[in-house]
């Protein structure tokens, strides 16, 4: 085993809305090579490290040549000779070759595809899985899926506000099983729809967008999909929302449909749904710069279910430090390419683990064939990932790495309802 860097290349893909993206590709010494894919956000939050795009015409100002000459001229020349496995050395060299708080020079998308692409090629040289290179004998966790199977807000043209409806299976045995009553349920809903004319084409991460005719007829078509995939709503499968809320906010309030609500008034129909449906997870209920509103979302629900904030802490450890201090949650979203290192990710996830806040390792809307995020997840014990719908491959690669992890290491455990124990 030598696991000098000896070669690092980056090279302009697509993903999975046929926009470019950026792949990296990392040479060792001992001949191990990896690749890493990056994925791309649509509804990003205002604090999530910069995504470098060319503009131009080329791919409607989206492709990403600038990228590929950031990684191939600035980073690789200073990187090589270097052992991969000092993933914390290399992200910091990462951090001060770009020198933005942002990652706006080199972009985030430069650093973090070669931040991934060096931990793979580290684990590989190591002849290690990348969840037990990263988590050693600590990673014993398989994670429960939320699965997007319905959308409404700026992600479909319907009466819906919320932005995605999540399917949760934790009362499963294990995580194949949870995925076999997600994918029924996911089958149960498309006949539901298909019954009453509604439409089934699906969206960016796999879920559908029915023309309905508003939040409450979602979570009624949800809580029917899973009883008739003979399945106990709540007990077996529950649900997660994330609203998106940074969507509806305008100006001090927020807007659903045609009313027009305050922080308090929607925090108090979060309530009612809550009691009328068996919600487990609500995720940016509130917009990014909200923080007040959060301490009430918090002080109001945070005892009964897990409130994520997404756009709210963007995976930065700084604006995590800020929710801990303020109260304001009780889980984070965590999106590698919010914040652009591995190293960076996996701080965010210690210091919130260590206050005993959940961490759900998401995926992108935009994603390609990576599974870093399933790795990811197991390393750390996170518990829980979010990552579509059990359709599209690109949602499926993840959950299919899971599945042959679960396949391979019988010692991991499923977390099951444990994973939203507070
Ligand atoms: C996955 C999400 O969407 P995007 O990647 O578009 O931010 C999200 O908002 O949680
Ligand atoms: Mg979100």
């Amino acid at each position: 085993m030598n696991d000098t860097i000896r070669q690092i290349q980056a090279v302009e893909i697509l993903d999975s809305r046929g926009n470019p993206t950026v792949a990296v590709r990392v040479g060792l010494e001992d001949g191990t090579e990896a690749w890493a894919r990056v994925p791309s956000g649509a509804s990003t939050g205002a604090h999530e490290a910069v995504e470098v795009r060319d503009g131009g015409r080329r791919y409607g100002g989206k492709g990403v040549l600038n990228v590929i000459r950031h990684v191939n001229d600035v980073i690789a020349p200073v990187l090589l000779g270097q052992a991969a496995h000092h993933q914390d050395g290399i992200d910091q060299q990462l951090l001060e070759l770009d020198g933005t708080q942002q990652k706006s020079r080199l972009g985030a998308n430069a650093l973090l595809g070669v931040s991934m692409a060096v931990m793979h090629a580290a684990a590989a040289s190591f002849q290690q899985p990348l969840y037990r290179y990263l988590g050693g004998v600590q990673a014993r966790t398989l994670p429960v899926p939320l699965l997007n199977v319905l959308n409404g807000g700026a992600h479909a043209d319907n009466n819906v506000d919320i932005q995605e409806f999540m399917i949760v299976p934790a009362g499963a045995g294990t995580f194949s099983e949870a995925m076999q009553m997600a994918s029924e349920t996911y089958h149960a809903l498309k006949g539901l729809l298909k019954e009453r004319g509604l439409r089934t084409a699906v969206g960016d991460e796999g879920g559908f967008a029915p023309d309905l005719n508003g939040d409450r007829e979602a979570l009624d078509l949800l809580v029917e999909a899973i009883q008739r995939a003979g399945l106990r709503p709540g007990e077996d499968v529950a649900l997660a929302l994330d609203v998106a809320a940074n969507e509806l906010y305008h100006q001090g309030s927020y807007r659903l449909g045609d009313e027009t609500k305050s922080a308090d008034a929607l925090i108090a129909w979060y309530q009612e749904l809550i009691k009328a449906y068996p919600i487990v997870s609500l995720e940016d209920g509130l917009s990014e710069d909200d923080w007040d509103g959060w301490k009430h979302l918090n002080q109001a629900l945070g005892q009964q279910i897990q409130l994520v904030g997404d756009d709210l802490f963007v995976t930065n450890p700084s604006r995590i430090q800020r929710g801990l201090d303020e109260d304001v949650a009780n889980a984070v979203l965590i999106k590698l390419n919010q914040i652009g290192t591995v190293s960076e990710t996996l701080e965010a996830m210690r210091m919130t683990a260590r206050r005993g806040w959940r961490a759900v390792v998401s995926h992108r809307s935009g994603e390609t064939e990576d599974t870093t995020i399933a790795d990811l997840t197991v390393a750390t014990n996170s518990g829980q990932i979010k990552t579509g719908a059990p359709a599209r491959s690109e949602r499926v690669a993840k959950y299919n790495r899971l599945l042959m992890i679960e396949a391979q290491d019988t010692g991991l455990e499923f977390a099951g309802w444990e994973a939203f124990r507070r």
